[in-house]
């Protein structure tokens, strides 16, 4: 069943409109305080915007446009996974998973038989007897994700549902989310690219409490037109007007680039290109590129082979040796270089 929801939260500053088709998952990215979690708490009733409507297939779950109605978050037909598992302490496992369908009116028996199918569906048959306590986070997180399907939900909704799991076991759980998630009607929440990149099919970038950003998530992360989409891409974005092949981003900022066909002189547009693009210099080299950009280097941070040299708008991938070359410090003064070749421009 598709989600169309719209929201308006003014004490928050939230203003959005999502929607997710049957069987896509759609990822909501964005950075701290953008507005991720409150789109979500809205559409699982759990707060209660000042305007707006809440349709899940042809249901109105929520509606303050003229008429009002709200339905109560139990009654919404939706799975809601979060960071935590929050598994009933007393319950065993099987009794977890079986406490939607109980809840919602099926027999003690065939609850537990489906609460089983589920433990299977997340490789946790074994732990049927277990108490929550005696779990790891990993194995307590499979079973919150079973328990979110055992209600067969018409939505589910992931907030953050891999964050308070260490770096050994995020993968595996990520993995079954793939596997859970095909087909399934799904809006999650993340500040990971790799759950993006490996669980949606879509991403929406909120920023400030508004759309600033949507679309398939390969187009989104490779072309990307809000800043945030390109800081976790981990491309560099320059936005401008622009001149020509080149963009006019901030403080003067010339940027050549190969232009797409679809951008148009003087209109708003991006200049999209990789850290390993961009030299770094102490003075500006012979015949060097037509982008040339003064700047002070703000941090250094290793990444993967190479060192990341972070200004106030780019960053530069070098080498270690070049590094130690070059005798690199916060605070510096350097001349970054890019080949036009090596930048995309398009609308923005
Ligand atoms: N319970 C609350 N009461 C009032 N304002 C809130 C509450 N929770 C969040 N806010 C505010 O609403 C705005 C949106 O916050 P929200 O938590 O939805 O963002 P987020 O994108 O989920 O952020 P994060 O990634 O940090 O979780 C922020 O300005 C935040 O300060």
């Amino acid at each position: 069943m598709s989600l169309h929801a719209t929201l308006r939260v003014p004490d928050r500053d939230v203003d959005v409109a999502v929607e997710v088709p049957t069987g896509r998952t759609v990822a909501l990215l964005g950075p701290n305080g953008a507005g991720k979690s409150t789109t979500l708490a809205a559409v699982a009733g759990l707060i209660r915007p000042a305007a707006g409507e809440v349709r899940l297939g042809e249901r109105i779950l929520f509606c303050a446009n003229g008429s009002s109605r709200f339905i109560p978050p139990h009654s919404r037909g939706i799975g809601l996974l979060a960071q935590d598992a929050r598994l009933f302490p007393h319950l065993s496992v099987l009794d977890n998973v079986a406490f939607g369908p109980r809840s919602a009116g099926m027999p003690r028996g065939r609850a537990r038989d489906r609460a089983r199918h589920w433990l299977a569906q997340v490789d946790a048959t074994e732990l049927a007897d277990r108490r929550p306590g005696a779990l790891s986070g990993g194995q307590a997180q499979r079973v919150a994700i079973a328990r979110a399907l055992a209600t067969e939900p018409h939505l589910l909704l992931l907030d953050e549902p891999l964050s308070a799991l260490d770096v050994e076991t995020a993968p595996s759980v990520r993995q079954l989310l793939r596997r859970v998630l095909a087909g399934r009607t799904t809006l999650l929440v993340t500040h990971d690219v790799l759950d993006a990149v490996l669980l949606a099919d879509d991403v929406v970038v909120l920023d400030g409490g508004r759309v600033v950003e949507q679309g398939p998530t390969s187009r989104v992360l490779t072309h990307p037109r809000s800043s945030f989409a390109a800081r976790i891409a981990g491309l560099n974005l320059v936005r401008g007007a622009l001149d020509g092949d080149v963009v006019v981003g901030p403080e003067g900022m010339r940027v050549a680039g190969l232009v797409d066909d679809s951008s148009v002189e003087g209109m708003d547009a991006v200049a999209v290109f990789s850290p390993a693009a961009v030299g770094v210099y102490r003075v500006a080299p012979q015949g060097s590129p037509r982008t040339e950009v003064r700047a002070t280097v703000t941090d250094l941070e290793p990444h993967g082979h190479q060192v990341r040299v972070h200004t106030a708008y780019l960053s530069a991938d070098i080498t270690p040796a070049a590094l130690a070359d070059l005798a690199l410090t916060p605070g510096d003064e350097v001349v970054l270089t890019v080949k036009a070749s090596e930048v995309a421009i398009y609308a923005g």
